[in-house]
């Protein structure tokens, strides 16, 4: 076992300005390399899966790289607890890194945005640092830009947010926890302006979601922006007289809005998910209790996701929650191996979270079991694993 580690310069962004792109650095790629169980399978033709342990927030998550298609992947699941003591050490929630200083965190969006609170939630007495895209969010733990990052995955009225789910398997950072933060929308306008005077509103595309049946009622034109505090600070600045902002009272106090209406999300329990991503996983233990997060994908055929999610069921094993995605570099697939099959269908990713770490010998075997599948379809189809 060996752990290499290559630190690019650091940069430190401006305080008040979000991270708008990440430099790219000649870098080493950065990676532990652990002693894990491998297994080598064609990712293409199968089951691949990848395992997250969240404590009692998380997910140790080791997505595979998307873009080599066609690249054996390796397949570490359990080895790891083989020799713990080589393990990096688990993260910490409080917030301070190593020296007492606060730990770098990165959100989307502005200062004042909901992802700020997340990060504040997540890490109590960290250092909030903005970025202006999920992109970017990643790229600045990547590359050492920021420590870790908070990024909304899904929210009780608007569902998924499906570009988080399709970066987490493009980047290879850990998930190593999660906060639940409630959202409380406001309409937000600059002093002297009302409600009646508003012809339209600005803010994230998902606060305008969960507002809709609010914002139908008042008539107001939806202007989607990348952030709700972002959308906040555009009002204030130019003075808008016509727009309001569907943002935080937070964000009104600091770009100096009137806070027109409060609580205009469709439903009063509206919550959103945040994911926590470091470049380091968690060392999962059976102490406490643990969320493991995994993304595979199945062959085409009647009843294969049945059997995938089978082999938690049969063992008690509890799912929080499913996601499918077309896989982006290959979304389709034809009916026969020919590949000349007038047929095609979606090729899918399953993202699947469930509530038991990989310590636990149970999950161990669910998991265990879930390969097994993919190795009995690939005899079935005679398709190279
Ligand atoms: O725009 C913000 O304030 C954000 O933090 C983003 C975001 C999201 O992407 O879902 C976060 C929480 C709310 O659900 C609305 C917007």
């Amino acid at each position: 076992m060996a752990t290499m580690l290559y630190f690019p310069p650091i940069i430190n962004p401006l305080s008040d300005k979000p991270i708008s792109k990440i430099p790219s650095f000649d870098q080493n790629v950065i990676e532990i390399i652990k002693t894990p169980l491998k297994i080598s399978i064609k990712r293409h033709t199968k089951l691949y899966v990848k395992g997250s342990n969240q404590g009692v927030s998380p997910i140790e998550d080791k997505l595979y790289d998307d873009d080599n298609e066609n690249e054996d992947v390796d397949l570490e699941l359990q080895s790891k607890f083989q020799d713990c003591q080589s393990l990096p050490k688990p993260l910490s929630a409080s917030g301070l890194g190593d020296h007492g200083s606060p730990i770098r965190v990165a959100y989307q969006g502005c200062p004042g945005a909901y992802s700020e609170s997340a990060a504040a939630k997540a890490y109590p007495n960290c250092e909030a640092v903005p970025c202006e895209q999920f992109d970017t969010v990643f790229d600045a733990v990547s590359q050492w830009i920021v420590d870790r990052a908070v990024l909304p995955i899904e929210n009780s009225l608007g569902g998924s947010i499906h570009r988080n789910y399709d970066l987490l398997i493009r980047h290879k950072l850990h998930i190593v926890g999660e906060v639940t933060l409630a959202i409380r929308h406001c309409l937000l306008a600059n002093h002297g302006v009302t409600l009646e005077g508003l012809t339209r509103v600005l803010s994230h595309p998902q606060a305008l979601a969960q507002c809709e049946n609010t914002l139908t009622k008042w008539g107001v034109v939806r202007e989607a922006v990348d952030d709700t505090a972002g959308a906040a600070q555009f009002v204030s600045i130019h003075k808008l007289q016509d727009a309001g902002a569907v943002a935080s009272a937070g964000a009104a106090s600091i770009y100096g809005l009137n806070i027109l209406a409060r609580d205009i999300q469709d439903d009063s329990d509206n919550v959103t998910r945040f994911l926590m991503l470091a470049r380091q996983p968690i060392i999962p233990g059976t102490d406490r209790p643990f969320k493991t997060s995994i993304v595979f994908s199945l062959e085409e055929g009647p009843g294969v996701l049945f059997k995938a999610l089978a082999v938690f069921a049969m063992r008690q094993i509890n799912l929080t929650k499913i996601e499918s995605r077309p896989r982006r570099k290959q979304p389709l697939r034809t009916s026969d191996e020919s590949g000349n099959g007038s047929l095609k269908y979606f090729d899918y990713l399953f993202y699947v979270d469930f509530e038991a770490s990989t310590a636990d010998s149970n999950a161990q075997n669910a998991l265990g079991h879930l390969k097994n599948l993919s190795i009995d379809t690939d005899k079935r189809t005679g398709r190279f694993v």
